[in-house]
């Protein structure tokens, strides 16, 4: 008995093996016959794909594999097709020249988690309802004068947390500035989304299930479905106070839901729950990620530390703070952030994409619902780009270029490009920029246990986020002749 289910076991497995190689293969055989044919790649198995290839860190594997097969390549995740791209030629071709076709993004497990089933937009398909949310959200929560209207809660969050570094600097404390970035980026977000920063809710889980490392879990959806529920109904009970004043996102929201002026998209509390956890999500690991990643290249090189700060010097002077409108003249610190985005991009691939259509780009054919992997690592790898010190943290390569992070310089997309582009990318750049001149302004820092320059570790873990694998610890001097902040 047991003999005969394993027989049939793996006669199911044999038959589905064989029949997916077979459209496998007639697939890319019609492809050939009809003079196209799919990108290079290597070979694969039947059922794994190139799943195989892939280890901790997939874009350094898939850096590697194009090195061999080229800057578009054909591989297979498990049954789905995927195309690789890690060039700044081929990333134009696809995300401007025929941005449209690979304007989705794939229905996968992290969209299942956040954009609560794809009814709001970080995973969301591309069509009419991905379309109405980004449009909202562009113009109602995230343009520059909304931004603007969040300056003075932080500056004044930024002002605490260097005032708790301070204290801690003066016992000469090693601190945590991993977490403790982490934690004013989670307070300033909390704040401006809820209002508040004190009724935090742990959503670490949530993104930890959607990319895949978390156990799924209904419960959890469950508690966070009652937190937002319970928000938006304190809200809704202070409304009748603030008499129209917008104190947070969910004001906003709320408000638009009430006059239901937001011309094609029907604003319901669902969907309010779902851009509330979508812009959680977006908003959180990314800013922290660039934050440290810059600190860090800083402590590992002293003359660039040097050169940020007395542009500080000279720009803001000794006896105040930095404030956000100081931020155009730092040219030098502009400079660094975009090398250490270049260098660390926060998403490797960008968030996937999927291909809407069947299409054929110089002579290559891609089926449709290819997952699209834009390796915006290799390419700020890539010594033909970036000559021969690709590798290196020299923020000066920028000096006397145009290229910025708006999403026109293929060979630099921090932020992506085309139609699914970061929306968020003012703020993010805005909450960086102050975060760390002011971290470099108020303090020196020297490494912990008498730890040089050179031996601070720059290991990377891959998840949808970059981040360092260890937290980056120092122990800060105040500099500044000020006392009182
Ligand atoms: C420095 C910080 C940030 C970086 C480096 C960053 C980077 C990115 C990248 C690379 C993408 C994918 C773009 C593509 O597929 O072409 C993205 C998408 C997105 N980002 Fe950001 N982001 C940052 C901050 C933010 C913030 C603060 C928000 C909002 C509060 C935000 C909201 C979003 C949303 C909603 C999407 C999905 C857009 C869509 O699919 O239409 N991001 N971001």
């Amino acid at each position: 008995m047991v003999l005969s289910v394993a027989l049939l076991f793996f006669a199911f497995l044999f038959v589905f093996w064989s029949l997916s190689y077979l459209i496998a293969l007639l697939r890319t055989k019609k492809c050939i016959k009809g003079s196209m044919s799919l990108p290079p790649g290597p070979w694969g198995f039947p059922l794994l794909g190139h799943l195989h290839m892939l280890g901790d860190l997939p874009h350094r594997d898939l850096q590697k594999l194009s090195q061999k097969y080229g800057p578009i390549m054909h591989i297979r995740l498990g049954l789905v097709p995927a195309i690789v791209v890690s060039s700044p030629e081929w990333a134009e071709l696809l995300l401007k020249t025929h941005d449209l076709n690979f304007a989705s993004r794939p229905d996968i497990q992290a969209s299942k988690c956040l954009s609560r089933g794809r009814q709001s937009m970080l995973f969301a398909a591309y069509g009419p309802n991905w379309r109405n949310v980004r449009k909202l959200c562009t113009l109602e929560l995230l343009s520059n004068s909304k931004i603007e209207s969040f300056q003075s809660m932080r500056r004044e969050e930024v002002h605490n947390f260097i005032k708790s570094i301070k204290i801690a600097a003066e016992s000469h404390s090693v601190i945590n500035l991993t977490a403790k970035i982490g934690s004013l980026v989670e307070d300033m977000t909390f704040i401006m989304i809820f209002g508040a920063k004190d009724d935090k809710f742990n959503f670490k889980p949530i993104i930890d299930e959607a990319t895949g490392i978390g156990r799924k879990s209904k419960a959890l959806s469950k508690v966070i479905d009652g937190f937002f529920e319970r928000i938006i109904d304190e809200h809704v009970q202070d409304a009748k106070s603030i008499q129209g004043e917008h104190r947070d996102f969910i004001d906003v929201l709320l408000s638009l839901m009430e006059t239901n002026d937001t011309s094609e998209q029907h604003l319901d509390r669902d969907t309010i729950k779902a851009i509330l956890l979508d812009m959680l999500a977006a908003a959180l690991d990314t800013s922290t990620s660039v934050t440290e990643w810059a600190l860090s290249e800083l402590l590992k090189h002293p003359r660039v530390m040097k050169l940020v700060q007395e542009e500080l010097k000279n720009v803001v002077g000794m006896d105040r703070m930095v404030e956000e409108a100081d931020m155009t003249k730092l040219d030098y610190l502009n400079i660094v952030i975009k090398e250490s985005m270049r260098i660390h991009p926060v998403t490797p691939f960008l968030l996937p994409r999927e291909s809407i259509e069947d299409i054929t780009i110089n002579g290559y054919f891609m089926p449709k619902k290819s997952r699209v992997l834009i390796n915006t690592w290799a390419i700020g790898k890539d010594p033909k780009v970036w000559s021969s010190n690709a590798e290196e943290f020299y923020p000066e390569r920028f000096i006397g270029t145009k290229i910025d992070h708006q999403g026109r310089d293929f060979q630099f997309l921090p932020f992506g490009s085309g139609r699914r582009k970061c929306p968020g990318m003012q703020l993010g750049i805005t909450v960086v920029q102050l975060v760390l001149a002011q971290m470099v302004h108020c303090f020196n820092f020297e490494l912990p246990d008498g730890m040089s320059a050179e031996d601070l570790d720059m290991s990377e873990t891959f998840g949808v986020t970059l981040p360092r694998t260890n937290h980056l610890l120092a122990i800060p001097t105040y500099r500044l002749p000020m006392t009182d902040i």
